[in-house]
């Protein structure tokens, strides 16, 4: 394959039937590209494997030099041409079977994809991958519950005890080994006091002096696993200055501690689940802090050397100084907080957990470092602020209500991940030298205390307690249950008390519906009688007129006729039974000599018991019962408007009156509109129709409309259509039908008229021919 380089001719130097014009010179030997093909190309799709065979002919053929066309009929050139031939058709032949092999792979395909049992059984498998997710989704839960539960059984709080090897100097010193480990057990110790008495001292582990780093990490690691699944979690080491707290959390670049290889273990374990997982670590370090912390250094990590480099700068700021018990002795606490976004890609659970990692600064006593001036103030603020952290354990241990995170920024900073809530271990470490005697015993009683959280209660063990919690639990759950029946069946009879105020409202819409319609009905019956009556007054007045001269016989042989000279009724028209309408009503004295009132104060005279305001005997009218004695005596009824009171509002009815309207095409305009409140508030369509009727009305405007209505109507009646009463003393005595009394003579009411017996006339049912009708005569 390292012959030479073969270069593609152009175009012109090939010929349509596959010979090719040749370079001479046999390192630069070309082919034509026509016939190029994928299998037969090198770097520009070119042949390789002819070359071999080409380049020893060309050794044997004689070329010329330049760019000569080779001669047909040159000898050497035969063999290389034929092998050029044979490789054209080989081309061809490849090109063949390429593209046969092509269409053959494109049946395949559709044939393979287009077999029904190969899309059932690609569907079954969907099926199986969806049912293995779920699974999966539930084994997850399963493990992470499994998991959990094997930590709290070991204690949400653990307490890991870790004892240094004697220093060069301690041996110098001849200091003695005072902590004694039993072989059998790796979670006891014995610490020799000075009276040769052995005080046994038990935690969750007990890691000895030549345990290296990675021994401890493996305790520490299935609580860092935790943090992963979303427990918010605390490791600190607590001890006295020089036992090897920095040295357990950070470690030296050799030998790495716990920060880093938990995050060494959280990047492992997240990229283990990266199938299913999604994380995101945060890390925060600062030497002390509050919540906020002043110049806190905040990253975004993605592995763990960037880790190792943010641990670094923090130790750079980091408060250091020499005691006479640590030449590198840390004078602050070191925290360092990871923060573990987590997101499920099967099912999209979100999780966000904080990891705490501490390194406190040496719980020694002040008089024993021999400290002073700033070292000394540092020694009682970190003294303090272990005090505390000590009295929130304690509160922890004893379920006090009341747990003291907010007496130093210390136990406020890690108030989330010291509780119940949160998994904590603790590494209490302790120097073996027989000179740190007394600081070892305090750690160690103080680490049985933050233990004592873990054992004391038995909040994981006993069984009496947790049927406790779980008797209270079922219990809330019962009332619960019932609060929700409650408003369950408030609901339901609130709902039923609603479907019956909604069936109430349908039925009283319906009948205000079907009274509206008998309304509507009853206004066109009674415009029709109206205008009959009309009709049959214009027929009488014709008929009245025509009788006039014999007026005064007439009115003799009435009175003739009626014994005591009482007034009968005036007689109906002959000969159909039409009522006449009303004229309009009025009690107010009328201004002509044949107007209403003349006749008025005679039927008071005569009527004395039904005397003024509603219902009149009607004197016969003379020239009527002369004619035609035949009519019978008709009592006719008149409802007279009393004066409104001043004060007094009625609240319109929806009742309507009758009027009647002697029509009169230049008056339809102002006659048209009815007036009752009532009416244009509630119902528009029946105000919006022509009445031909004007009711009482004390309007000023209405009393300079010439009306050309007679109404009789009771006074109840006329004050229910009254939009308001008028001011007192604004009554004028030019009534609007004061004024149709004078112009026009006779209409004829059909309507039955209740409202008089309220206003003292008794009940008129029938009225009859007003008495206006008869002061026409
Ligand atoms: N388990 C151990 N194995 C070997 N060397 C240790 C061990 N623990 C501590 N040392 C050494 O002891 C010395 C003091 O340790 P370190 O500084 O970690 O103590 P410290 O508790 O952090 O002190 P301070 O509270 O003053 O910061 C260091 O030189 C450290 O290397």
């Amino acid at each position: 394959m390292e012959d030479p380089v073969m270069e593609l001719l152009p175009e012109s130097c090939c010929d349509g039937a596959g010979s090719v014009h040749f370079q001479p010179e046999p390192s630069s030997l070309s082919f034509s590209s026509s016939d190029r093909t994928p299998a037969a190309e090198t770097r520009e799709g070119v042949v390789l494997e002819p070359i071999e065979e080409a380049t020893s002919s060309m050794e044997e053929g004689s070329f010329s030099s330049g760019n000569k066309e080779v001669s047909s009929c040159q000898e050497p050139t035969l063999p290389l041409v034929q092998k050029i031939t044979n490789l054209s058709t080989k081309i061809q032949n490849l090109k063949n079977e390429h593209a046969v092999l092509s269409d053959q792979v494109k049946n395949i395909s559709t044939d393979f994809f287009a077999q029904p049992e190969l899309v059932g059984a690609l569907q079954l498998l969907g099926k199986e991958h969806e049912h293995l997710k779920k699974k999966f989704v539930q084994q997850q839960a399963e493990r992470k519950r499994l998991y959990n539960e094997v930590i709290e059984l070991k204690g949400n709080i653990r307490v890991f005890c870790r004892c240094r090897p004697l220093n060069q100097a301690e041996v110098e010193k001849g200091c003695n080994d005072v902590a004694e480990f039993d072989s059998c057990q790796d979670n006891e110790l014995h610490i020799l006091s000075a009276d040769s008495s052995k005080k046994p001292f038990k935690f969750d582990h007990v890691f000895r002096p030549d345990d290296n780093q990675e021994v401890v990490f493996a305790e520490t690691k299935p609580i860092v696993t935790s943090v992963l699944d979303g427990y918010n979690v605390c490791i600190f080491a607590y001890g006295q200055t020089g036992t090897g707290k920095t040295f357990t959390m950070e470690g030296t670049p050799e030998n790495r501690g716990v920060n880093y290889l938990t995050l060494e273990e959280l990047f492992r374990v997240s990229e283990e689940r990266r199938g299913f997982m999604k994380y995101e670590l945060e890390i925060k370090q600062a030497a002390d802090g509050t919540q906020e912390v002043p110049g806190l250094v905040e990253s975004h990590v993605s592995s763990t050397d960037e880790v190792w480099k943010i641990l670094q700068s923090g130790n750079c700021i980091r408060s250091v100084g020499s005691t006479s018990a640590n030449e590198q002795s840390s004078r602050s606490h070191c925290l360092l907080r990871v923060t573990v976004k987590g997101e499920s890609l099967i099912d999209g659970q979100k999780t966000r957990s904080h990891l705490w990692l501490v390194d406190l600064a040496g719980s020694e006593r002040v008089g024993k470092i021999e400290v002073e001036g700033e070292r000394l103030k540092e020694s009682q603020f970190i003294n303090k602020s272990l005090s505390a952290l000590g009295d929130v354990i304690s509160a922890l241990a004893s379920k006090s209500s009341h747990v003291p995170y907010r007496n130093s920024k210390l136990t406020h900073l890690l108030q989330n991940s010291l509780g119940e809530d949160c998994k904590t271990l603790m590494f209490v470490q302790i120097s073996p030298s027989s000179a740190d005697l007394g600081e070892t015993l305090c750690s160690l009683n103080f680490a049985t205390r933050v233990r004592g959280v873990e054992t004391g209660p038995a909040r994981k063990h006993s069984d009496h307690n947790e049927l406790l919690k779980y008797k209270q639990m079922v219990d809330k759950l019962k009332h619960d249950e019932k609060e929700t029946k409650k408003l369950r069946d408030n609901n339901h009879a609130l709902q039923l008390r609603l479907t019956t105020k909604e069936s109430m409202c349908r039925s009283l819409q319906e009948k205000v519906r079907e009274l509206e319609n008998q309304l509507e009905e009853e206004r066109k019956t009674r415009i029709k009688q109206e205008n009959r009556a009309f009709a049959s007054m214009a027929s009488a007045r014709s008929l009245f007129s025509s009788i006039r001269p014999t007026s005064a016989a007439t009115e003799n042989s009435y009175n003739n006729n009626n014994n005591g000279g009482e007034r009968k009724p005036p007689l109906a028209p002959p000969p159909s039974k039409l009522r006449m309408p009303l004229r309009g009503i009025t009690n107010l004295p009328s201004t002509g000599g044949r107007g209403a009132t003349a006749t008025w104060k005679r039927k008071e005279n005569v009527v004395p018991t039904r005397p003024s305001a509603v219902t009149k005997a009607i004197p016969p009218p003379p020239t009527v019962a002369a004619n035609n004695s035949r009519l019978k005596a008709r009592r006719g009824s008149f409802a007279v408007r009393p004066a409104p009171p001043p004060a007094e509002v009625r609240l319109p009815k929806r009742r309507v009156s009758l009027a009647t309207l002697i029509p009169e095409p230049s008056m339809s305009s102002s006659s048209s509109t009815m007036s009752t409140p009532l009416m244009a508030q509630r119902r528009p369509s029946f105000v919006r129709k022509k009445r031909y009727s004007r009711l009482f009305s004390p309007l000023p405007e209405a009393s300079e409309t010439p009306a050309r209505t007679v109404t009789e109507t009771p006074a109840r009646m006329s004050s229910k259509f009254m939009g308001s009463p008028p001011p007192p003393g604004s009554w004028k005595p030019k009534h609007p039908t004061v004024v149709a009394l004078q112009r026009k003579s006779l209409v004829w009411s059909p309507l039955r008229l209740r409202g008089a017996k309220n206003n003292g006339g008794g009940a008129v049912r029938r009225p009859s021919l007003v008495a206006a009708v008869r002061n026409q005569f």
